[in-house]
This record gives structure tokens, C-alpha cells and sequence, in this order.
């Protein structure tokens, strides 16, 4: 399978420049896809076009991520109800470094290959442009019939908002920053999701009518859920790809939630599985769909290619606890900072190490750390059979808790019950 058959398998082929996929069986090309600055974090939105860019490299191509210190001080009006409010220009720097570190984690800029990724910035252009020699050598080229025609800002022409003119100029910006690249990196691929299209194609019209050649481009549809509710977001919001705001638990758990509909669509965007492994799984799947063998495969490689193999066994883990077989073993050869992770949503309790070193009575201990609010309840508990300290059950309420029960030196985990963890820290 060529690139193009391989993205249209995976169903990430909306609209299509004529001449795009023999230009990339032809030659080694080079392609670019834009993220403006409009937050401090890339969201999972943005991973479908992070997804090009690496399927483009992936097939011997040339990836530019070009981050939009221009145009994310003007904001793209492409489908949007209404004019966006403008970000100050501290929250804009803040967040291109921010969206620049993200980049640079999920391609491959290593300056050895041919075809090493590289990271450009529009305000690295834009910031020389005077604004008279913009509208005469830039906007003479492109008629406002032209630019009013596309579907992309139709509905902020013809309806009561209207649109700011610099909002309007935007398709320009975009225009002439694959104009740029084209001539400056012999660029000749854009892409980007569906609604970017009118941008892209602006920017072919002005490389044709400035005396350029062909220059090429894709879209790829815009993610759905199968029921029509809009992809992305959980109760808390946008799925972040920081893990500060998204932490790697909870964003493996958004993919391990999906429906098995989602999950079919969605192992062929978000991953780098093939067509067979892709059926075998599926095919698992269907064997025992309580199993969710597809979630889970799609949860684990999506996870892993955004924060790691580690943190993805660390999000594992806790998952594990949720459904209350995790192993201590498996706890105990985490670092601390790990266990911490691991742990972060589960309760928490203290002990101080003397009234370890000098042992107490099991009841007392599910009371001094407060585990219990009384002793009786404590006793009713492990009468039931319900309480267990480091996963061994309790069965006698003479045993004696002391130093001997910590382990990595600080912890004793309890459980209430099946899933009721405590973590219980020696201090
Ligand atoms: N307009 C794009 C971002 C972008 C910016 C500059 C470009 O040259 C290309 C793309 C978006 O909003 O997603």
C-alpha cells in the first residue's frame, strides 16, 4: 500500500488535491501541517494531523510542523460561529513554547536522516512584512470574491456577526505561509483537518498566480463519535495531550471508555497498527466483547506513543485498582514518585513509624490511622472477612502491626472490601 491507500484505509482522507499521490510516489516531499497557539496544551483534536505529519515521515517524506506565532495573533475564522477573542501576546509566546515542546516529542528530528522533521514558526516571517508591502504583493494576487466565496467563513459573511477584517485576512496569512515554505523549503504538501481546506487551497492559488508551480495538498475528515456527540471531551473537558492537565490515567481511560463502533474507527486513526494486526484484534474482540480487547490495545498504543511505555503501565496499574487486582509486587518495585502516581486517587492515610517500631494491635491501628472511625467497625470488617493489610487477608484480631509490615520502607496498603484501597504512609 502507497502513503495515500494507507491513510484512506485508515479513513483519514477527506478531500484531495489532483496530482497529491503521484507527487508523493514520485520523489521524497516535503509536507507541513500548522498548529496556532491557541491554548498551552495540543488536545487529542490535534492528533489526527500529529498523525499525518508521522505517517509522512513514516513513508519517507519530510515533516514541518509549523507552529502559528502569526497566525494564532489573529485566530482562524475558518467554521466559526463567531470572531474569537484575541490572546495576549504573553499567552501567546507561553503557549508556542509549550505547543513547541509538544511537537518536537512525537516526530523525528534527528538531523542525520534525509528526511528529519523540522519546526518553523510563521512569526519568523511575518514579523519583517510591512503591512503595504503585504496588501500589494500578497493581497493583489487574491480577489475578496474570492476569499468571501468559501464555505469555511459563508456563514460569518452572510450572517449577523459579521467578521473583523483581520479575521478575514487570515486565509491570506495561511496562504502565504505555504507560499513561504514553498519556495523557502521546497515545500509542496499541506495538510490539515477538513475545515482547513479553503485556507490550504488559498495558499495553492497564490503559488500558482505568483508564477510557482504545483503544489499539492489533503484533508482529513474532522473525528466523530458514532453517535454524533462530539469527539474529545469528557465531563471534565478537552482531553489534553499535557500531562499536567490530562494526566496519562485519565487520558487512557477516555480511549479504554470508548464504544466498540468508536474503537474500530479509531485504532486505524490513532495508531500505527497494520491491517492484519488490526483484524486479528477485532477479531479477538468480537470473541468476548467484555473483554475489551479493543479498547484496551487502542487505549495502551495511544497512550504510549503520547506519554511513554512507562507512564502507560503506571495508568494500567491504577486501572488495575479500579478493578481491584493489582499486584503489591508490581507496587513495590515502583519508585516513589511512581507509587505516588499510582496511587493518586486513592485514599490516603499516616502512621508515625515509632508506634510501628513498637507494634500495635491490628484494631487499633485501622483507628489510630483513622482507616476506621472505631474499632468496632474495624472488627466488624475483618469478622466479614473484608480486611486486608498488603493483600493478605486478616483473619485474627491479635495480630500485631509493626515495622516488618512497610514496604519501599514507608508504605502499608489496606483494603476495605474489594476495591477500597488505603495507602497508609509511615512518618
Ligand atoms: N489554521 C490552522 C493552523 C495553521 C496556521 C498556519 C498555517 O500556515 C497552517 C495552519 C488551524 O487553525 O488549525
Amino acid at each position: 500500500m502507497n502513503l495515500i491507500e494507507e491513510l484512506r484505509w485508515r479513513g483519514m482522507v477527506q478531500d484531495m488535491m489532483p496530482g497529491t499521490e503521484e507527487q508523493l510516489q514520485k520523489e521524497m516531499t516535503t509536507g507541513y501541517v500548522g498548529f496556532d497557539p491557541t491554548a498551552d496544551s495540543l488536545h487529542i483534536g490535534n492528533l489526527v494531523p500529529i498523525m499525518l505529519l508521522k505517517h509522512l515521515q513514516r513513508a519517507g517524506h519530510k515533516p514541518l510542523a509549523l507552529v502559528g506565532g502569526a497566525t494564532g495573533m489573529v485566530g482562524d475564522p475558518s467554521f466559526k460561529a463567531e470572531e474569537r477573542k484575541m490572546l495576549d501576546e504573553e499567552t501567546l509566546q507561553h503557549n508556542q513554547r509549550c505547543i513547541k515542546a509538544q511537537l518536537e516529542k512525537y516526530l523525528d528530528f534527528d538531523p542525520a536522516k534525509p528526511n528529519a522533521a523540522e519546526m518553523v514558526n510563521n512569526y519568523d516571517w511575518f514579523k519583517n512584512i510591512s503591512f503595504l508591502h503585504f496588501i500589494r504583493d500578497v493581497g493583489k494576487h487574491i480577489t475578496v470574491n474570492y476569499m468571501m466565496a468559501k464555505d469555511s467563513v459563508k456563514k460569518r459573511i452572510e450572517g449577523d456577526n459579521g467578521m473583523s477584517f483581520t479575521e478575514f485576512s487570515y486565509q491570506l496569512i495561511q496562504g502565504y505561509d505555504y507560499y513561504h515554505l514553498y519556495n523557502e523549503k521546497n515545500c509542496r504538501l499541506q495538510m490539515g483537518g477538513s475545515d482547513q481546506w479553503g485556507n490550504i487551497v488559498t495558499g495553492t492559488e497564490m503559488i500558482r498566480r505568483k508564477g510557482g508551480g504545483e503544489a499539492f495538498a489533503f484533508t482529513c475528515p474532522l473525528v466523530k463519535k458514532a453517535d454524533g456527540t462530539k469527539f474529545g471531551k469528557s465531563e471534565k473537558g478537552n482531553i489534553w495531550l499535557d500531562a499536567s492537565k490530562t494526566t496519562p490515567y485519565e487520558f487512557y481511560q477516555f480511549w479504554l471508555r470508548c464504544t466498540d463502533e468508536d474503537a474500530e474507527q479509531w485504532i486505524k486513526t490513532f495508531t500505527f497498527l497494520d491491517q492484519n494486526e488490526i483484524s486479528s484484534i477485532i477479531a479477538e474482540h468480537n470473541l468476548d466483547k467484555g473483554k475489551y480487547t479493543l479498547q484496551k490495545r487502542l487505549a495502551q498504543e495511544v497512550t504510549a506513543f503520547i506519554h511513554g511505555q512507562q507512564e502507560l503501565e503506571l495508568a494500567m496499574m491504577t486501572t488495575d485498582f479500579l478493578f481491584g487486582k493489582l499486584s503489591l509486587d508490581a507496587l513495590k518495585s515502583l519508585s516513589d514518585v511512581d507509587v505516588k502516581k499510582v496511587m493518586a486517587g486513592v485514599q490516603q492515610a499516616t502512621i508515625t513509624k515509632a508506634e510501628l517500631a513498637a507494634g500495635i494491635d491490628v484494631l487499633t491501628f485501622m483507628t489510630n490511622t483513622q482507616i476506621f472511625p472505631s474499632k468496632g467497625e474495624a472488627r466488624k470488617m475483618l469478622q466479614n472477612g473484608g480486611l486486608s493489610i498488603n493483600t493478605e487477608k486478616v483473619t485474627a484480631q491479635e495480630l500485631v502491626v509493626d515495622s516488618s509490615f512497610l514496604w519501599n520502607d514507608k508504605y502499608i496498603l489496606v483494603a476495605k472490601g474489594k476495591k477500597n484501597y488505603v495507602l497508609v504512609t509511615a512518618e
